[in-house]
């Protein structure tokens, strides 16, 4: 499991928290419910007790090897109402992708804990986990859990079929996204008017061994979980270049000076919601070392490997460009 990854969420009035031991009598309690297990795709019905404590081993296993992220959905004195988590798979061409799931038992229903727990674990995975999307499935007549994934911010792809262990026969499935874009874009369309036009200034910083700084988005900011190249947008009155000192001090405690900043290239996107134009500079001398000031995880990364790390898609031209010249 990466270091410090947080495993204690807010999703107020809900709260989650890993699954323990204790959980499984409550927990078999409210899984063992036609009515709920009708909707899940894997457990059996009846769901036999031992099952409880084998699953919950088996989240905390999934824990340990980083392969799945498992919590408990809590009311805010800690009593267990249900279960939300993703499985993360590898897929086909590369990448890997996270499978989210959620139940929530049939005395606590209608109080939006599945759509707030289930918003709540997406926006978290996305930031935090090197998955390239977020997928689910909702069976076709389950149309609480579709508003639940609409709500938190997912895409229908299309459809499915799939077997659903306690119906014992399989069912068609709307099968859904989510990307670091979509946790960005309205779900709605946005209100016609002017683009907005975003200028942004960023920093190819390069050490001596010819590796290229970059940052991970913290949750909170748009496009979280995503790997830029530091900077921020140019405020009114300001020069690109003084703009990008600023932020470098600001978000990494660097000092340096104009002077340093070599104009590279320039990106020049259009997201669904603006248009972004961003000068890259690039840098090899500053003072001090970068440190991380805003929540931001840092990676040195060698030319060659920067495809092994999700960016915005506007950065992506950078690429080539940087390998061709490191
Ligand atoms: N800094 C930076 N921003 C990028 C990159 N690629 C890219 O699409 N952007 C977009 O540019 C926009 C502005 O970046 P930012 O959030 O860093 O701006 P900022 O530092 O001023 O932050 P703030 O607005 O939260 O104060 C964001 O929408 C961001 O997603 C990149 O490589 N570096
Ligand atoms: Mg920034």
């Amino acid at each position: 499991m990466p270091d410090s990854l947080p495993l204690m969420l807010e999703a107020p009035p809900y709260r989650l928290r890993p699954l323990h031991p204790t959980d499984a009598t409550t927990l078999h309690h409210l899984v063992n419910d036609w009515e709920v297990v009708r909707m899940l795709s894997r457990p059996p019905f009846p769901y036999p007790r031992e099952l409880a404590d084998e699953w919950i081993a088996a989240t905390q296993a999934m824990h340990a090897r980083g392969d799945g992220y498992h919590f408990a959905i809590t009311n805010t004195d800690g009593s267990f109402i249900g279960c939300v988590g993703l499985r993360i798979e590898a897929v086909p061409g590369g990448g890997r992708v996270g499978q989210l799931g959620y139940w929530v038992g049939r005395p606590h229903w209608g109080r939006g804990a599945a759509r707030l727990a289930a918003a709540r674990v997406t926006r978290w995975a996305l930031a935090h986990l090197d998955i390239t999307c977020l997928r689910a499935s909702a069976a076709q007549d389950n149309i609480a859990s579709i508003k639940v994934l609409e709500h938190a911010g997912f895409r229908q792809t299309g459809t499915d079929s799939q077997t659903f262990a306690a119906r014992g026969t399989e069912l068609p499935v709307a099968t859904f996204e989510a990307t670091r874009t979509d946790m960005d874009t309205p779900v709605s369309d946005p209100a016609p008017g002017p683009r907005r036009l975003v200028l942004v200034a960023a920093g190819a910083l390069i050490d001596a061994q010819n590796r290229i700084l970059l940052a991970r988005r913290p949750e909170g900011k748009s496009m979280a979980g995503l790997w830029e190249f530091p900077g921020g947008k140019v405020e009114a009155g300001e020069t690109p270049e003084a703009a990008l000192v600023r932020e470098l001090h600001e978000e990494l405690g660097l000092d340096l000076s104009r002077a340093c900043l070599a104009p590279f290239t320039f990106a020049s996107h259009a997201y669904p919601t603006f248009d972004l134009l961003m000068p890259l500079y690039l840098c090899r001398r500053w003072q001090g070392t970068p440190t991380p000031r805003e929540g931001q995880k840092l990676a040195w990364v060698e030319a060659s490997a920067l495809r092994d790390y999700a960016m915005p898609e506007a950065d992506l031209p950078f690429i080539p460009l940087l390998q061709a010249l490191l």
